[in-house]
């Protein structure tokens, strides 16, 4: 073949780093998935053009030869474009190996506090957007969030294909094509409207009943609080997905799924970084078995519950379209992904939501006897704590929940989006074509410039004063009060947003006001305190476990 051309050794070796350039710059711009055209480029092309140095090596040598010295200019020029000025994003700065490949970035993820060494980042280079891949960037600017989340912002970024495994039957999270993510949110957004509510508070309140049965019943023995909230929370949302939830609190995790789900958050966070291996991932055999049997468990429940019917009026009602509002319902493989969302997104959100906002009670003992007052004030002994019509009044109790959505964001460093072929402008940022974007809510809920003062801190009271400015004496305090609720969005903002705000907002108010109204904690250990150290971003946050003893305040 190649060997006729009869090129000196010379030019052999430049031809065959030319043609390794110009692979880059090709697979740079179209990116391509397919096996057959990645097949091309990493094996076929050098194997052909190794045959230029038949002429000078053995034929094995010339192949082996040829093939590394492909690979290697390849890589180099990826690494040093990566790196150089003429990169899209070289005016954004970044630690170098975040520049150099995903593989970093993907360590960061999975050492559970991306968060915190982003935040680092911000500080240290003192600038708004730093870059936290090679064609990704993470931004501080509250004044970004409308431009990048809001309805005319950006759609989804590459991580969530690589989430969804570009399946055609994925989850509501996982679509990235704006007008595909709207229709599959119709019934989402009809099972968790404000009206929608009703319908799960006599479910909730059983579970909540059974939280705090087993909690007091613990009262003899420091307990893990973390793992108590966690089972109650899989529990609803089992049952909210599926008409039944796995039974956590009653028999324990007897099947392993906390477990399932830890290696699922892993695996999630290593196709969010690497999507084209999710696009090869499922014809690997091991890996396709594996898949099938965590869609297999969920595939299953589905099933029990549309065979089943309507019992009560649970989100499986409108996701499945059992109430008939869409003319053409879902197929089983739809409404089965749905399912595993209810659960993923809802349990471990919630679960440590209250487990943090518990944590904090108990290291602000201040905080804790106000909201117990209030508690009090509303649901005295023989009021029932499970009946929501005080919440609007509660403002402490609203105060206490924002504070800690504040701190303990269920999603620190953010949710990806992406820019498509043109570059948007984002306040006084450009973000160049196809980068990948995230809007890091941890920096911004901590930045003085949107909470002050003391943004660090656990204040619930910046609440109530943001509600009455006139209450805060700038002068006397020697410091501006500064509250931009335009910069707080625990739950996302836009159209691609927490579409379970209001259940969750439910939930934890109805679990505080039962749980304070019933029994006093104290943390075991308060010497030994690992709580936030133990917290990490793995996409969601996973907070630490919380050793207390409880004291019952009502007779039992
Ligand atoms: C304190 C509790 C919660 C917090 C802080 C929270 C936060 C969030 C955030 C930040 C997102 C955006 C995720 C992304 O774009 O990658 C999200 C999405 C979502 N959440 Fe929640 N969530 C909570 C509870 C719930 C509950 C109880 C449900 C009920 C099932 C739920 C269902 C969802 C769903 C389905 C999405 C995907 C929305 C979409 O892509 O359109 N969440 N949540």
């Amino acid at each position: 073949m190649l060997q006729v051309l009869r090129l000196s050794l010379n030019d052999g070796l430049l031809s065959i780093g030319v043609a390794a350039v110009l692979t880059h710059i090709l697979l740079n711009r179209y990116e391509p998935l397919a096996m057959h055209i990645l097949v091309l480029f990493f094996a076929i092309l050098p194997l052909v053009l190794s045959q230029l140095l038949i002429p000078h090596f053995t034929t094995p040598s010339a192949v082996a030869f040829g093939f590394t010295l492909y690979h290697l200019v390849l890589l180099t020029s990826v690494a040093l474009y990566r790196v150089s000025p003429v990169h899209p994003l070289a005016r954004y700065p970044g630690p170098i190996k975040l520049k150099l490949a995903s593989y970093f970035s993907y360590k960061l993820s999975i050492s559970g506090k991306r968060h915190l060494y982003i935040q680092r980042l911000h500080q240290d280079y003192d600038s708004d957007v730093v870059r936290i891949g090679p064609n990704e960037i993470s931004i501080r600017d509250g004044s970004c969030i409308t431009t990048i989340l809001g309805s005319n912002g950006l759609s989804k970024g590459p991580g969530y294909d690589g989430r969804g495994f570009f399946l055609s039957n994925r989850s509501l999270l996982n679509w990235r094509d704006p007008a595909k993510h709207a229709q599959r949110r119709k019934p989402w957004l009809r099972g968790l409207n404000t009206a929608a509510m009703k319908h799960y508070e006599p479910v909730l309140a059983a579970r909540i009943t059974q939280l705090s049965d087993i909690l007091l019943r613990k009262r003899s023995e420091p307990i893990d609080l973390t793992q108590f909230i966690t089972h109650f929370s899989f529990d609803f949302m089992g049952d909210m997905a599926f008409g039944g939830g796995p039974e956590l609190m009653k028999d324990g995790d007897t099947h392993g799924l906390m477990r399932r789900m830890e290696a699922g958050i892993k695996s999630g966070l290593l196709v969010e970084a690497f999507p084209w291996f999710a696009f090869h991932a499922l014809k690997i055999p091991s890996i396709k078995a594996r898949i099938r049997a965590f869609r297999a468990s969920s595939d299953a429940r589905a099933r029990q519950r549309i065979l089943k019917g309507t019992q009560v009026k649970d989100l499986f009602h409108f996701l499945n379209n059992d109430d008939g509002a869409e003319p053409v319902s879902p197929s089983i493989d739809d409404v089965a992904a749905e399912g595993s969302l209810v659960v993923l997104a809802g349990s471990d959100t919630v679960s440590s939501t209250l487990t943090a906002l518990m944590y904090r009670l108990m290291r602000h003992p201040d905080v804790y006897k106000k909201l117990r007052a209030e508690v009090d004030k509303f649901y005295p002994p023989g009021e029932s704590a499970l009946d929501c019509k005080y919440h609007a009044k509660m403002t402490y109790l609203e105060a206490v929940i924002n504070e800690t959505l504040r701190l303990y964001p269920a999603q620190p460093s953010g949710s990806q989006r992406a820019t498509t072929d043109a570059t948007l402008v984002a306040g006084t940022h450009y973000i160049p074509p196809y980068t990948s974007v995230r809007v890091h809510v941890y920096s911004i809920h901590r930045d003085p410039r949107n909470f002050s003062p003391s943004p660090e801190t656990f204040w619930p009271e910046r609440w109530l004063i943001a509600s009455n400015p006139s209450a805060w004496d700038s002068q006397l305090k020697k410091t501006p009060f500064v509250h931009n609720t335009n910069a707080f969005i625990p739950f996302s903002y836009g159209p691609a947003n927490c579409v379970g705000k209001n259940l969750a907002m439910m939930e934890l108010r109805m679990v505080v006001c039962h749980l304070l109204q019933q029994m006093d904690f104290k943390l075991a250990k308060p010497d030994e305190d690992h709580f936030d150290e133990a917290t990490k971003d793995w996409f969601g946050l996973q907070v630490g476990s919380l050793p207390v003893e409880i004291t019952p305040r009502l007779p039992v």
